[in-house]
Order: C-alpha cells, then structure tokens, then sequence
C-alpha cells in the first residue's frame, strides 16, 4: 500500500494537461483560459464623467459663481468643442469630458436657470472624473491559467475579447459495476440496491468543469465489463465504480490488466478508500478505479478525482485545499491507514461523527468537512487543531 501523497504524484503522473479550443466569451464561464489574453484598449477610452452634473474647469469653481452652458455630453454622444473661462458644459455618467473641463459638478451642488447654473455652497472636493484607462489599459494582460468567472467574462468583453482560448473539457466516463446495481427510478429485486455513487461523482466531476457520461452498469462479469470499456473509447478518463476489491466477483483490475492497463498503482493506506487503483490504458486514456463502498467512492472523488480533473484543465498540480479548526470533542486513536473522517465545521470547531463506516452516505451527507488523521495519529483532546478539507 503507498501513501495518499505517493497516489497523488502517481496520479498526476499520468494526467497530462489537455488540449484548447476556443469559444465564444458568453459560453467561457467557468471555462480554464489556457492562454494570456491581452485588452485591446484602455477602458474608459477617454476621460469619462463618473456623475450627472456639470462639466467644469476647477478655476471656475467657488460657492456662488455662476457659469454658462455651451451644450451638452451624453454617454455614445460627445460635445466636440472646447470649455472657455465662465463655460460648462451638462454632462452625464459615462460622458466623455470635454476639452478644458477637469472637474464635473454634481447636479445636486448646482441650481440651474436656462442656460445659466451657480454653483452652490455645499461642493465637495471630488473631480468625479474617470481618466482614459482608469480601469485598464490596452495591453494589459488577463494572465492564464485561471477559472473564468462571471466578473471575468465582463472585463474580457470590456477589453473587446469575443472568444478566448480554453481548455478542453475533460471527458470522463463513469462506470457503475455490480449484479447488485439498478438505476435511480428502476424497480430492484430483493437483493438489488440503487447505484448512488455515479451520481455522485457526476454532480461532482460536473461542478469542477468535466463533462462527464454515465456508462450502463456493467454486471460481474469479464464480458460485460469488456463491453462497457470498449464504450469509453472517447475519454479521456475512465472513472470504474466498485469491482476493485479482493472478492471472487472484483473483476476491474483483472479486465483492466487484460485490456491492456499499465498500473500505475493499487491499494492506498487510507480509509476510507484502499482499494483505489490507477493507471493508463492502452489507448492512451487515464483509468481510475474507485472501491465501491459509497463514501469511499465520494472520499476518493474529493481526494483525487478533483485534483486530477485540475491537473487535466491545466490548472497544475495540487491537492485538496486544507484548513485547520479546533476539534469540538475528543477522537480515538487512528489506525494504519490516513483516515479521511466525516465530520461537520460548525461556529469554528469541528466535530467528527461518531459513524464512520465507509457505506453511510446519510452520514456524509450531514458533512461539510473531513477531518485527516495521519496514519497512527494519537488520541486528540478537544481544542487540538486539526488539517481538514471541505466537502
Ligand atoms: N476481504 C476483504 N474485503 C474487503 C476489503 C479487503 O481489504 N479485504 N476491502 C474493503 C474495502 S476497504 C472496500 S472500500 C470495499 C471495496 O470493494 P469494491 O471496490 O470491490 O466494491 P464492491 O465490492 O463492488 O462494492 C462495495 C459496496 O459498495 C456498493 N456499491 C458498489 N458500487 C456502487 C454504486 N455505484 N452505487 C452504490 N453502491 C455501490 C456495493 O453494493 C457494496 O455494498 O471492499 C471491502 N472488502
Ligand atoms: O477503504 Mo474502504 O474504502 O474503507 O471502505
């Protein structure tokens, strides 16, 4: 058994960054820029009016004076003459300032009559003016690689980017394997249960930017298991669910091994999620076999599967984010192996549940953290600070 670390480097090992393709910038979102985009002008492009009001020149401005107004700026509308001593000129936000303005006065500071206005008592000392390029300036670079949110999609359009360099989704086939599986909505038999983990997995591998596809669950046997491999052709990553223990019906290293797999490696020292193997098939894609057990499947999707898909997207390479909080109540010894236990951060303390078997999603599903224990990490007293990531 190798340790999580170890899994982590054979893991990225064998994830190598994938391919761009462009896209139009309104389907970017949460997208991977792959590629340094540059503005291609200062924004704003002249020197713009942040307030409704006046544009004035700053000598002219004392309580009570009274100024002229020569015409009108309007945001898409500028005045095209230039502002003379004792001249103003009505402006908007967003205006460009015309030539001799320096300073706007806000409509509430003013009182107009015709064409006149008088500037009132009450000024503050602002310009409320926006210089070319106040916010950028043509040149200046969105540095890749970087998740593209919302706030960035509208300063790339502000830069007059219409479509970015990306990386590729990845794609990742999920396979379910087991007699004992039917789909949610299906009608099991006595001995039959729901298949929860590729769900699981799929709302996950979702959220992080892969595109993932359900595969039909195989059943225990080689043949089918061969079918649905040969169904995953086109991934980039194969996810196999279950099948990856030592039981006479665990048959996904075996068919693995006979399709071709180079194993990268099998059986972590972690807990929950030993059984977990990887490695490459023989059309170039990257497998990852989870265990079954379905915390273990959600356990390992967190530990690994993230920072793969990361790794995947160009994103480099770097496992789960931790943090510490205070344990809320005291936890047992830990055994041999690093042990991922659920647990929930709550006013600033975490508290370990007291279930920890690896089949309790109604357990992880009260989660929002887990606490890590390092192999044969001693007793810990409330208060103590523990490494944890969150779910
Ligand atoms: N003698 C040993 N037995 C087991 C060992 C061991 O070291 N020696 N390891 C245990 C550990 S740890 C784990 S984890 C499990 C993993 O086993 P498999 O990966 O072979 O998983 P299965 O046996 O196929 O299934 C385990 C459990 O999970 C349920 N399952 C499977 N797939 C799904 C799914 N898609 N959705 C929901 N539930 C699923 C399955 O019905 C089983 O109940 O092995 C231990 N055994
Ligand atoms: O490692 Mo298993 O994943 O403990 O249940």
């Amino acid at each position: 058994m190798i340790s999580v670390a170890d899994a982590l480097t054979h893991l990225f090992d064998l994830a190598k960054p994938l391919k761009t393709e462009v896209v139009p910038l309104k389907h970017a979102n949460g997208r991977v820029l792959a590629k340094d985009t540059v503005a291609r002008r200062d924004q704003p492009p002249f020197s713009a009016s942040a307030m409704d009001g006046y544009a004035v020149r700053n000598a002219d401005v004392s309580p009570g004076a009274t100024l002229t107004v020569i015409g009108e700026s309007a945001a898409g509308h500028r005045f095209d003459g230039a502002i003379q001593p004792g001249e103003c000129v009505r402006i908007f936000t967003g205006a460009p300032l015309p030539n001799g303005a320096d300073r706007i006065v806000i409509q509430e500071d003013v009182t107009a009559t015709g064409t006149q206005i008088t500037i009132g008592d009450t000024l503050d000392s602002n310009a409320y003016v926006r210089a070319k390029g106040f916010d950028f300036k043509d040149g200046e670079v969105v540095a890749a690689p970087k998740v593209l949110r919302p706030a960035d999609i509208a300063l790339l359009a502000a830069m007059n980017i219409a479509e970015v360099t990306v990386t590729r989704r990845p794609k990742v086939a999920i396979l379910s394997t087991g007699d004992e599986l039917v789909m949610p909505g299906e009608t099991p038999t006595e001995d039959q249960i729901i298949a929860s983990n590729s769900f699981g997995l799929y709302a996950m591998l979702k959220d992080i930017g892969a595109d993932p596809r359900l595969l039909p669950i195989t059943r225990d046997t080689k043949d089918s298991l061969k079918m649905a491999f040969s169904l995953a052709q086109d991934a980039d990553l194969l996810v196999t669910i279950g099948g990856a223990s030592v039981g006479d019906h665990d048959l996904v290293g075996e068919v693995a091994a006979d399709l071709g797999m180079q194993r990268s490696f099998y059986k972590i020292a972690m807990r929950p999620g030993k059984p977990l193997m990887a490695g490459r098939l023989s059309n170039g894609a990257m497998m990852i076999g989870l265990p079954g057990n379905p915390v273990s499947a959600m356990v390992c999707g967190k530990i690994f599967l993230e920072p793969v898909l990361q790794a995947l997207l160009g994103l480099g390479h770097a496992p789960a984010p931790e943090f510490t909080a205070p344990l809320a109540a005291d936890v047992a010894t830990n055994g041999p192996r690093e042990h991922y236990m659920r647990a929930k951060l709550d006013a600033g303390q975490v508290t370990v549940f007291d279930r920890q078997d690896s089949a309790l999603l109604s357990v992880l599903a009260k989660a929002n953290c887990l606490v890590i224990r390092p192999p044969h990490d001693p007793a810990r007293k409330a208060g103590e600070i523990m490494r944890c990531v969150a779910i």
